[in-house]
């Protein structure tokens, strides 16, 4: 979309909630920098008036802040040449039903811009587009049924004239899919499943390729037990980006479900692959068609989703410059592969924890080239024995070495900043049986900072991408579950669930500011200018999965899919809340 790119292009915006189409999450503004940070002040906030789990960030375009809300979903248009006057305000009406529905708190990743209008997915599915002047409705649309287990929590893609858009509720068995919606009207365009038959996945058994060979007929179906694809899920809820000169859009696909690997079997009572769960796609924005797929981890036993950002970057791999896609997977590894064509070029462990498997097969002539190396005692399936038994010690936990808080890549140095998890987990899975609209999980957990380590729960981290290393390492007491934010400034930002807002030099990770916010930090921190000067924002608002404890208030240690225990600390540090806090040089 040209608009899209032309606000984008402008640092002077906060165009999309990744920064640009390749989720680089980098700003060459520059006046904040390493030797200034340190007296960055407030200059104004703004409460949302809504507590729970605050992800995404708030967009800016011109004078005009746009800033969203968790459930029910409230948009504000702020002036920022009028003393952040709200300009209007948008509050849907939702049936409040939807919110146990939701697996890990009433987050929402924030909204889109293009054309005028901006781009709001609510929690019970309804894709609304707002007049961006007004916040007059134009149109909406209902991508889900929450009564199915169908909720929203992403934020879209904007592609030409397409509204790209994700569905939640693989823990209540949805099968899940990427619609595309006519920007101007509303009016669907296309749908694609993960998984299911080739005319529903719009995967070409000829074209479609996956490691370099065509994926052939039938390639998800083939790799289910009977009809247990209808139910499997393999949604997708994390970021999105899109390369203009391959005209592909890419994102990731979340957990086959049940979490009970024991029912999902194969016929002869072995793994099989559930494919295109736990995968990366690339498809064409106009027609939806699938030009290549990966699957990080075949045969999920562990809830490893795969939906993690995939960060668009040329690198030079071994000598060459490279078309480069990096993800960082919940199951620990950070893959880089060619994104024209996905090619795996790299895949190495960015979280020492890691334990599920020693790597992954990097032989071109193995028959299980690209597939994880797994240790058979950190299995929950064990050959079929695992069902009532509880497999301890597995790392990373279930919700990953990282989770949706999207890594950033800074052009300064060429390397990626990546906010991550040291958190291991004891899993005993359980038949479960299948209800429409209601939990489908079938594991019980218990989450615990990663033993024989620092003690903590997170680390930050730069990551080199060409070569698959850790360059440096700050630990911290909790998960980072904070988008992060480079600059040309040399400095890099994330929040912490504490609620900390942090700048650290992109070059050694050392700590040169930071400010205690009124709450725990779960989004993404950005920046934009007014007047000719820089600012940095980031929402506060503790929940998401880790803080689900808080934001719900739960209290039983397995509760929250095992977060509560896992997180139980937090609650000695912040509390609920849901401000925006804006900084700047005085
Ligand atoms: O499978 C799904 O459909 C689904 C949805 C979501 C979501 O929409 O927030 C999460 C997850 N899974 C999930 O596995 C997960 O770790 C997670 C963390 C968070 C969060 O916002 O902190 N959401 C989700």
């Amino acid at each position: 979309n040209e608009d899209v790119t032309k606000n984008q292009a402008d640092p002077n915006n906060w165009a999309s909630q990744s920064g640009d189409y390749s989720a680089t999450r980098y700003s060459t503004l520059d006046q904040i920098n390493t030797s200034n940070v340190a007296d960055l002040k407030v200059a104004w906030t703004f409460s949302t008036g809504v507590l729970r789990g605050h992800e995404g960030s708030p967009l800016v375009i011109g004078d005009v802040m746009y800033l969203h809300t968790p459930f029910p979903n409230i948009v504000f248009a702020l002036n920022l040449a009028d003393e952040q006057k709200i300009i209007w305000k948008y509050e849907p009406k939702q049936d409040p039903s939807v919110i146990p529905v939701m697996c890990c708190d009433t987050v929402n990743r924030g909204l889109a811009y293009a054309d005028g209008k901006i781009i709001l997915q609510q929690a019970d599915t309804n894709v609304v587009a707002l007049d961006a002047k007004t916040g007059k409705e134009l149109w909406k649309v209902a991508n889900g049924d929450p009564k199915r287990g169908e909720t929203a929590t992403n934020t879209v893609l904007i592609v030409k004239d397409k509204v790209i858009t994700a569905i939640s509720g693989a823990e209540f068995g949805v099968r899940g899919y990427v619609t595309a919606y006519d920007l101007n009207s509303g009016k669907k365009v296309w749908r694609a499943y993960n998984i299911g038959p080739d005319k529903e996945i719009l995967f070409n058994p000829e074209k479609t390729t996956s490691l370099g060979k065509p994926v052939g007929k039938d390639s998800s179906l083939k790799t289910w037990n009977g009809d247990q694809w209808k139910i499997g899920g393999g949604t997708l809820w994390g970021g999105w980006s899109y390369d203009p000169e391959a005209d592909l859009f890419y994102y990731g696909s979340a957990n086959p479900s049940t979490w009970n690997p024991a029912q999902r079997a194969g016929l002869d009572g072995k793994p099989i692959d559930q494919k295109w769960t736990m995968s990366i796609i690339a498809r064409n924005p106009d027609t939806g068609v699938a030009r290549w797929a990966y699957q990080m981890t075949p045969f999920d036993e562990w809830d490893y989703d795969g939906v993690n950002e995939n960060i668009l970057v040329d690198l030079d791999i071994k000598g060459q410059k490279t078309p480069a896609l990096v993800h960082f997977d919940r199951n620990g590894f950070a893959y880089t592969l060619n994104r024209k064509d996905g090619e795996l070029l790299v895949a190495e462990k960015f979280d020492p924890a890691v334990n599920w498997a020693t790597g992954i097969d990097m032989d071109k002539s193995s028959k299980d080239y690209g597939r994880p190396i797994r240790v058979a005692k950190y299995s929950t399936f064990r050959d079929g024995k695992g069902q009532d038994v509880n497999t301890k010690g597995i790392c990373p936990a279930a919700l990953g070495s990282k989770d949706m808080q999207p890594a950033s890549f800074s052009k300064l140095t060429g390397l990626f900043y990546v906010p991550t998890n040291h958190v291991c987990m004891d899993y005993e899975p359980f038949k479960v049986s299948y209800t429409s609209g209601q939990p489908y999980v079938g594991a019980t957990l218990s989450m615990y900072p990663a033993p024989d380590s620092h003690g903590g729960m997170g680390n930050f981290i730069a990551w080199d991408g060409a070569q698959g290393k850790i360059v440096w390492s700050k630990p911290e007491q909790f998960s980072v579950w904070s988008g992060a934010l480079t600059t040309a400034g040399g400095v890099v930002f994330y929040g912490t669930l504490e609620g900390y807002f942090k700048a650290v030099d992109q070059k050694d990770g050392k700590e040169l500011f930071k400010f205690k916010t009124p709450s725990g930090i779960i989004s993404n921190a950005m920046t934009y200018t007014h007047g000719g000067k820089q600012y940095i924002g980031v929402m506060s608002g503790v929940g998401g999965w880790a803080g689900i404890g808080l934001a719900a208030g739960l209290t039983n240690p397995t509760d929250g899919l095992g977060a509560v225990g896992g997180y139980a600390g937090l609650k000695q540090y912040t509390n609920l809340g849901g401000t925006l806090t804006v900084f700047s040089l005085p």
